[in-house]
């Protein structure tokens, strides 16, 4: 799991200078300028451009100006969480989308400011600031120019017609829930009495969830520690501790010693439940970016092999290994083709963590919901089934297997144990979690979780 990275959010700051369009950029002193909201909305529309062209925000983010990255990630996130809202009124005012891919981004930014429900929700900024730096943003870039009456025009026709605009939009789902047309209505038909919660709860800031490094530090102790820095924090399972206020990793006290790994609470369930114990033969088979892996060496000496395909993302196995002062055997395979891989030894126990959707953390990745398409759920679980079948082939008899994915797509989930338990008789479910599902209504920080899918089989 990757850190919350939107503790810039445009919710949080409300200084004079955001009002006067210099948005402060965070961690920055109060009251100092930041950067002209003019530019900052330029950077944050060339993010969302990147995100609708199909690159993931972090990728696109990365490719921002230092300078302008806290500012324009805070509002590519506020973005990212209300295009469907954004996405509607501009079509609402502009049938046809502009011709020059970078102003309809612009435009969508800045319809996400100015149709924000909530005072507060990306509206620091007066709306008569939005559109004059809009029309200033547009301005300043050669290919933006021509179009900055346009930007002017429609941004001013939404301040003066507002309420009629937003109440053409009632019926339209996507506008409603800021998600895709097709989530709403698979999450309407899988979750008939939940459906509203989950998607309220994609939309709240989330909490830091950490997982305390027994080997290092116990998690009370961990708690002492960050209180003694002035970082209230909760106890959350038996190794977690939650910040209700999401910061900066590298501004926490004990990370480059190994204290502590960011990982959601969901998330952390999954090495207890394979029980591991001392000289256990483990595989975590999808493992980067070791998140679990650590998570298994830290409760047990294990002889652990990590594979994934990815080796880009399996380095990042080792070095988070080596911060937490662990060690495995990491190899780079496709994990379905055992002949590329295995040794013919089976393993005490396997965790399954499979590639998904990610339909689960949609509230630390808002640009998943729009970067999916319908037709990855069906795709997705055939390779989710395809490497669990593998998988079971090199469990140990008497070994376990531990399915896992953060999706709530019944297909990834529910439906893919039931049909893997058809396909192998052999295979006894054990007690696990199931679906776990982020609700906006258990919003107590401490129990504050990711949407995530477990279920444990015991080969007989
Ligand atoms: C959900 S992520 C794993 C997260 C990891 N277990 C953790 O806790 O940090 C899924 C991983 O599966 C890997 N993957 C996808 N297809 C794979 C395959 N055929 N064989 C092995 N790994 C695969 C991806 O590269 C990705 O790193």
């Amino acid at each position: 799991m990757t850190a919350s990275s939107d503790n810039a959010s445009p919710r949080r700051r409300a200084r004079p200078a955001a009002r006067a369009g210099h948005p402060s950029p965070a961690g920055a002193p109060a009251g100092s300028p930041g950067p002209a909201l003019a530019e900052v909305l330029v950077a944050a529309a060339e993010a969302v451009r990147a995100v609708l062209d199909g690159s993931s925000l972090t990728e696109a983010l990365a490719r921002t100006p230092a300078p302008l990255r806290p500012a324009a990630q805070a509002l590519s996130f506020h973005a990212m969480r209300t295009l469907g809202r954004a996405r509607a009124v501009k079509r609402a005012l502009i049938p046809r989308d502009p011709a020059e891919p970078l102003l309809d981004a612009l435009l969508l930014v800045a319809f996400a400011l100015l149709a924000a429900d909530a005072p507060g929700a990306g509206a620091d900024y007066a709306p008569h600031t939005v559109v004059d730096q809009a029309v200033n943003a547009a301005a300043g870039k050669r290919r933006l120019a021509p179009f900055k009456g346009l930007v002017n025009g429609s941004l001013r026709r939404f301040l003066r017609e507002r309420e009629a605009v937003l109440a053409r939009l009632a019926g339209n789902d996507e506008a409603a829930w800021n998600h895709p047309a097709w989530w709403v209505k698979r999450l309407r038909a899988e979750y008939p009495g939940q459906w509203q919660d989950i998607l309220r709860a994609a939309d709240r800031a989330p909490v830091l969830t950490l997982r305390a490094n027994r080997r290092r530090i116990g998690r009370d102790a961990l708690i002492e520690r960050f209180a003694a820095e002035g970082l209230p924090a909760l106890p959350a399972g038996e190794s977690g501790i939650v910040l209700p206020q999401a910061r900066p990793v590298q501004q926490l006290p004990g990370f480059a010693e190994g204290w502590w790994s960011v990982q959601d609470a969901a998330a952390q369930l999954a090495a207890p439940l394979l029980q591991p114990r001392d000289g256990m033969r483990v595989l975590d088979a999808c493992a980067a970016p070791g998140g679990k892996t650590a998570h298994l060496l830290e409760l047990a000496d294990l002889d652990l092999l990590a594979l994934d395909v990815d080796a880009a993302r399996l380095a990042r196995v080792d070095d988070n290994l080596a911060r937490l002062g662990l060690a495995a055997r990491t190899r780079a395979a496709d994990v379905a083709d055992l002949d590329a891989w295995w040794d013919g030894r089976p393993f005490d126990a396997v965790l399954a963590d499979v590639p998904c959707t990610a339909s689960g953390i949609v509230r630390r990745h808002p640009d998943i919901r729009w970067l999916r398409r319908e037709d990855d759920v069906g795709r997705t679980a055939a390779l989710q089934a395809r490497i669990a079948d593998a998988l079971w082939r090199v469990v140990a008899p008497g070994g376990k297997l531990l399915y896992a994915t953060c999706s709530i797509f019944q297909a990834e989930g529910v439906n893919q144990a039931e049909a893997f338990a058809a396909r192998h008789p052999e295979a006894r479910r054990l007690p696990a979690p199931g679906q776990l599902l982020p609700q906006a209504a258990s919003e107590r920080p401490g129990e504050q979780h990711d949407g995530f899918f477990y279920a444990l089989f015991a080969k007989v």
